[in-house]
């Protein structure tokens, strides 16, 4: 039978660009079980992906900050805390890095992003003393709050499903998959995959990004 999955989407289903690998809308239309989009983005962006690709809305956003299956939104995470953590960062020199529009963050539901090449240090320094956690994905800084994470997220999704959350199979690249991993039956890093990801993943694939992820899709789609 064909796994159900949770697929993170940054390092996952991009090329080395940070585009959408175009491979995506060849094989996640036709999948014979639910897919899970589970990403540390906000919101919108998961939710247009699905509705690009042609699959149904289920999504795990914001690091397991919301979560949407079956039409149900939940939300976690304490959102007024982390926009606290990113004005203490700003009046003490930091900059979030993303411009005026801040597209990042401005539908943003339960936690702020701050750009990659941001003061990590004092980033982290002023979310501690809120006691709000920092994760990196490769891609962004998120202050976030500590116990959301994407594998609950997948619970959640799972029993609003009526789907075993054992069962399935997740692909990711950083350190924000690690619980994902963790919920999941068999889990896979792609080449690209940081440390912290490599060492939870059941496997370590020899291909990264889209490569690696569809040399997984291949080999499980008609189990
Ligand atoms: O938003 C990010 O920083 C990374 O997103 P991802 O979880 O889809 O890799
Ligand atoms: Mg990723």
């Amino acid at each position: 039978m064909t796994p159900p999955l949770a697929l993170d989407i940054d390092g996952t289903l991009t090329t080395p660009d940070g585009t959408i690998d175009p491979r995506v809308f060849d094989v996640l239309p036709s999948w014979d079980a639910p897919v899970v989009l589970a990403t540390g983005k906000s919101f919108p962006y998961p939710v247009t992906l699905c509705h690009y690709i042609g699959i149904p809305e289920t999504v795990v956003a914001e690091n397991g900050g919301v979560v949407l299956a079956d039409e149900q939104v939940s939300y976690t995470g304490d959102r007024e805390k982390a926009v606290a953590v990113a004005e203490e960062f700003e009046s003490r020199g930091g900059d979030l890095g993303w411009g005026a529009a801040d597209t990042t963050n401005r539908w943003r539901e339960t936690e702020i992003a701050v750009h990659i090449d941001s003061d990590e240090e004092l980033l982290r320094k002023v979310a501690a003393e809120y006691d709000m956690e920092v994760v990196d994905t490769g891609y962004a800084y998120h202050v976030k709050t500590p116990g959301v994470e994407k594998g609950v997220g997948l619970k959640e999704v799972a029993d609003i499903l009526g789907v075993d959350a054992e069962s399935f199979v997740a692909v990711g690249d950083s350190e924000n998959d690690v619980s994902t991993f963790h919920v999941a039956a068999e889990s896979y890093a792609v080449a690209n995959a940081d440390d912290r990801a490599r060492a939870a993943a059941d496997v370590v694939l020899d291909e990264g990004y889209m490569d690696g992820t569809l040399s997984v899709l291949e080999e499980i789609a008609d189990r």
